[in-house]
This record gives structure tokens, sequence and C-alpha cells, in this order.
């Protein structure tokens, strides 16, 4: 019997109804993978927990008729805050993998930066629809293979660079230790370097590979090397700390990469203001990590943050639903960005202030 009429009068109403939902439709390895965090978890419970700390301040009496979550980044136009944060390996979730998320993204006008370590080519990604797509980069220590990959990149129409700056080794995901966790792959390297894996028997094949290829010498020197190769946008992922606020490039991208490096790390959204105070305005500061609600962006954007990235709950619609999940996830959440700028009295993004959230530390001064 078909029952896809059904699947459709039950479609899941928030982020965490995709994840059940996932968690449902994939093997153990893969939802472990993609749910997972390092080590403890601290950071992953985090990311989120303390979106749950901070307190909206809604302003009434405002005519909300008419809400515009329109923003510009590098001078492109979206129509909300959110960005599809780059996440490899979408074909764990779905055969057309990141060709799906792509047009998902693209049907609702959101930029999607596409991960190196994606499953599906730079070229098929970029050939799926039109759309404004940033790419992600990792360094190799075969800098011939990442130079070869940005060019590739740039070529195919991506606007922007995100070199992703948390990953000198893999962090400890202890899910995929156990799982021997064994992961999809592109075609991207073909003709490149081997992907080869002998050793089937222990641990995470991916974290192997990525300490076999990653460069963990990478340091700021090495971003002088990254603007001889292209002439793409760069914006640094990966930075927690006003300490690592540096001037020369485009954008910064407060991260603990979905609390999957360091365990400890400071949840994302209690890193942006100090970051943001850092930057002073010279470029966009983008964050990510534990944004799961439409208020969760709010939130972000009331901290200083000019856009936001979501990883998982993307990852989540895609695997519970194809690109039409996928789509939803996007949906969904300017959905609910929408209510909560209206219940806030925000027409437009702009229009969304510092006055508008109080963090725990706002409360404690506000006692004394
Ligand atoms: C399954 C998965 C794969 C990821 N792959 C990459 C990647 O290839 N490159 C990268 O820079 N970040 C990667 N990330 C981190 C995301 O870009 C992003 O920082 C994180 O997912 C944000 O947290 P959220 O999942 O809570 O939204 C990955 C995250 C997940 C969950
Ligand atoms: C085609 C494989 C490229 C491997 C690069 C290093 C591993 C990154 C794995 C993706 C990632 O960032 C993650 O959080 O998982």
């Amino acid at each position: 019997m078909d029952m896809s009429w059904k699947m459709e009068d039950n479609l899941p109403v928030n982020v965490r109804e995709y994840q059940e939902l996932a968690k449902k439709a994939l093997p153990k390895m893969a939802y472990d993978y993609i749910n997972g965090g390092a080590e403890d978890e601290h950071t992953l419970r985090e990311n989120i927990a303390a979106y749950t700390r901070i307190i909206l301040r809604p302003r009434v009496l405002v005519d909300v008729s008419k809400i515009d979550m329109s923003t510009t980044l590098l001078g492109y136009t979206m129509r909300s805050p959110i960005i599809v944060a780059p996440t490899g390996g979408h074909k764990l979730a779905h055969p057309e993998g990141e060709k799906a998320t792509a047009r998902a993204a693209a049907s609702c006008n959101a930029i999607m930066v596409l991960s190196f370590s994606s499953s599906c080519k730079i070229e098929d990604v970029a050939s799926s629809c039109n759309a404004i797509r940033f790419y992600q980069l990792y360094v190799y220590k075969n800098r011939n293979v990442s130079a070869t990959l940005v060019r590739r990149a740039e070529s195919c129409g991506f606007k922007a660079l995100l070199l992703t700056v948390d990953t000198p080794m893999l962090g400890r995901r202890e899910a995929d230790i156990r799982n021997k966790m064994v992961f999809p792959r592109s075609g991207n390297l073909e003709g490149l370097m081997t992907t080869d894996d002998h050793d089937t028997t222990n641990g995470s094949q991916l974290e192997r590979f990525a300490r076999a290829t990653l460069d963990p010498s990478l340091s700021w020197k090495d971003i002088e090397w990254l603007k001889s190769i292209t002439s793409m946008p760069i914006f640094l992922k990966g930075i927690v700390t006003a300490e690592d606020v540096e001037a020369g490039v485009a954008g910064v991208i407060v991260s603990n990469h979905g609390a999957r490096q360091l365990d400890y790390a400071p949840a994302t959204i209690a890193a942006l203001e100090e970051v943001v105070r850092a930057v002073a305005g010279a470029v966009p500061v983008l964050v990510d990590g534990g944004i799961r609600r439409g208020t969760d962006v709010f939130k972000a954007l009331a901290l200083g943050a000019r856009a936001v990235m979501v990883g998982r709950p993307v990852f989540f619609g895609l695997a519970a639903r194809g690109e039409a999940g996928a789509r939803h996830v996007i949906e969904m959440l300017n959905g609910e960005l929408e209510v909560a700028m209206a219940l806030c009295g925000c027409r437009s993004v702009g229009e969304i202030t510092r006055s508008h959230v109080m963090t725990e530390g706002d409360r404690i001064r506000s006692l004394l």
C-alpha cells in the first residue's frame, strides 16, 4: 500500500522531530557520526543548553504586519540570515547526497556551504541547480591537492572560501571509534590522492584518514598562501576567542565544529559577543553550533551575528525525507524566526538589537 500520503499528513513540526525520524531512518553508524560530538560531549550539550539560558525581551505595540527577514553577505541578498553549514558525507543520509541538499537550499534562497569532504563531486553539486554557494576547505599535507580543489570550486562559480581552522587533527569522536566508522568517498579526490584504507579492524577510518592527510602545521602564514591561489574572499571558520581575531580576512565564523573537535571548548553562543567586540564591525561575524529554533537565530543576531549556519538540522531533514526534508527544515527555521521577530516587535533583521535579549551575565548584573 502507498503510505506516502500518510507520511505527508504527519510532517514533523520542529527540528527535534526531524532528528527522531533521522534516527529511525539511518543505520547506527551514520546517525552516530552525524549526531555525535567529541569525548564527553560536554560542549555538544552546551551548544544547545547555552541558548536556553538566554531570555528574550519582547517589545510590543509595533506594527509587524510586514516582516522582512532578508539580509546581505558579501553583497549577496539572502531571504533570511540562515546558511547551510558545511557538513561532509551527505550520501550517508541520502543517495542524492549534497545535490539534494543544494537543491533544497536553492529553493529557499539560502546559501549552502559545500564541505571539502562532500560525497558528491564539486562539479556535480555546481550543476545541480543555480544558486550562490560557498566552499569549505581543509588543507592537506599535500598542498597541491587542496589548491586543485579550491581552483575547481572557483571555476564552478563558488563565491567564497571558508577555511576551517579548528581541525589540525580530528577530534576524538568516541562513537565513531566504537562503530569503526567508514566514511563515503567522493569522486573529488580521483586522480589526486589515494583514499585506500587497509586497516578495517580498528577505530574510526575517518580519523585515520584525517591524521594521514590533514596538515597540522597550518598556521597564520598560510592565509597568505591561500590568498595567492584564489581570488575568492576568505572566511575563517572555527574562531572562539578574541585573541584569534586578526585582520585580513573577509569574515569570521564563531564555531566549535558542532562540538566535534575540542570538548570543553565554549558553547559558540557564549563566545559570540567576545568575538563580535574584537572584530568591531570590520567584517561580518557568523555563528554556528546548536541552533535548533528560530528563536536561537534571533538570539544570535541580537548578540551581533550577521547570519547563522545550521549543520545537523539540515542533515537530519535530508536523512528523514531527502531534498523535501532538508527544504522543510530550512523553511521551518525561517517560519520560526519570522514569528520570533514579530513577537519581539522587530520588522527587519536590522531592528534586532542587543536589548532584545538578556543573558545570564545581564541577569546577574541586574541583581546587584
Ligand atoms: C556530520 C557533520 C559533518 C561535518 N563536516 C564538516 C566539514 O566537512 N567541514 C567543516 O568545516 N565542518 C563540518 N562540520 C561542522 C559544521 O560545519 C558546523 O560547524 C556544525 O555542524 C554546527 O553545529 P550544528 O550541527 O549544531 O548546527 C560537520 C558537522 C557535522 C554534524
Ligand atoms: C574526503 C574526505 C576528506 C577528509 C577530511 C578530513 C575529515 C573531515 C571530516 C568531516 C568533518 O569535518 C566532520 O566533522 O566530520
